[in-house]
């Protein structure tokens, strides 16, 4: 019923401008499905090969796309994702691109769920999910390597933990962004935004620390629910080996002292999250973290784990990290990305399915984090390519999908 009759493949613009591949996927039985691939900015040293989009693209034809069309089917997301491999042949999707596969692989899902008429989570999912609905992590304030001359921490996010429902986390998000706009004029501190929406001034860490504590907690009092926040540190962008270690804009930090500024954070903040506090080859620092914090905190790999079962396995061995960040891209298929989740939930490790710093207004993510139960999903607070999954959250909740 679902076999692929035609893969068509597109250069289309991501979120800041740049070239990406997209993807449509064509059955039997008129099933159709499209995808974008997104991209990272921040990116580990360990994620899948991203191609230039043209390059992608032409690799993709000439070698995935006769493995697919008349040969698999796309409500096999399996066999779909195995030609993906085969087709490219290496272990990095160097060979017809991550972008490439990940598109296509996204794509075939939504084209398999389509002849069946099922919402994609559900196709994903199975009948039996739909139910409970990720804590939307929404980032407010940030820089690193994605804005300039902002704060050396790359996201503050808020967590909106005690919202009843995942639109009115949603809403309550979007209202800490406003409450810390509305700060930083009182401070008459002008800024524009990162590349996820998040407000990027030019002020040090602790003062984004004060503003964003401020907002939270006075959202909080709005609403009437409890609102954390965390980090994506992203600290393998900021560890210099011949610095002697982490280089902030005022001072540089040995792996002991990140390990105490890190843990001295969540105890002073509350903070519920914490993303690549430590190098992306430092399993013992982020075990060392994880031990102080981790029964208080998710402590998150997204650099170090990279989506990858082999990096989370070594992860899981040594106590580093007690959850994963999930991003489809990092790894190349939907089939790599569920296997990471699998390893994940069997090992008692959170998983938070992530947008990129880089985005389309694809919405797979939403219904991804939906299929599995997530606890947290990371996309964003407000911007176009960042609101297209949140929406996609709200009408899946409101059965609208
Ligand atoms: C979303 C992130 O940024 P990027 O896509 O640039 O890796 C991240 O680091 O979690
Ligand atoms: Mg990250």
């Amino acid at each position: 019923m679902t076999l692929v009759t035609d893969v068509r493949l597109r250069r289309v613009l991501d979120s800041r401008g740049n070239p990406t591949v997209e993807a449509d996927v064509l059955t039997e039985e008129g099933g159709f499905g499209r995808a974008a691939a997104p991209s990272g900015a921040s990116t580990g040293e360990y994620e899948a090969i991203e191609l230039p989009a043209a390059e992608a693209i032409a690799a993709a034809r000439e070698d995935a796309v006769p493995r697919l069309v008349g040969e698999v089917h796309a409500g096999n997301q399996r066999e779909v994702d195995a030609a993906l491999h085969a087709a490219d042949g290496t272990d990095d999707f160097s060979g017809i691109g991550a972008n490439s596969a990940v598109a296509i692989s996204m794509a075939a899902a939504k084209a398999g769920a389509s002849v069946t008429g099922a919402p994609l989570y559900q196709h994903l999912g199975g009948t039996f999910r739909g139910n409970t609905f990720p804590v939307p992590l929404g980032n407010i304030v940030g820089g690193g390597e994605h804005a300039a001359d902002a704060t050396d921490i790359q996201e503050f996010l808020a967590a909106p933990v005690g919202a009843p429902s995942v639109s009115e986390a949603i809403f309550a998000n979007a209202a800490v962004h406003g409450k810390v706009h509305d700060i930083l004029i009182e401070r008459d501190e002008p800024c524009g935004k990162g590349d996820e929406g998040a407000w990027a001034p030019s002020i040090d860490d602790s003062e984004a620390f004060e503003i964003v504590d401020e907002a939270t907690k006075a959202v909080a009092d709005e609403v009437g629910f409890e609102i954390r926040f965390g980090l994506d540190v992203a600290a393998a962008e900021m560890y210099d080996e011949d610095e002697g270690g982490y280089v902030y804009s005022d001072q540089v930090r040995s792996t002991e002292e990140q390990v105490e500024y890190i843990a001295d954070l969540v105890a002073e903040y509350d903070l519920k999250y914490v993303e690549d506090p430590l190098d992306e080859d430092d399993y013992e620092g982020f075990a060392d973290l994880t031990e102080k914090v981790g029964d208080r905190t998710l402590v998150c790999g997204d650099d170090l784990f990279v989506t990858n079962t082999d990096r989370l396995g070594d992860g899981i061995q040594q106590g580093a990290a007690n959850s994963i960040l999930i991003k489809p891209n990092q790894i190349g298929t939907l089939s790599d990305a569920f296997d990471a989740i699998e390893l994940a939930v069997e090992n008692a490790y959170g998983h938070v399915v992530s947008h990129r710093s880089g985005e389309t207004e694809d919405a797979t993510i939403a219904h991804l984090a939906v299929a599995t139960d997530a606890p947290f999903i990371k996309t964003g607070a407000v911007a176009g390519e960042r609101t297209a999954k949140l929406n996609e959250l709200i009408r899946i909740e409101d059965n609208a999908v």
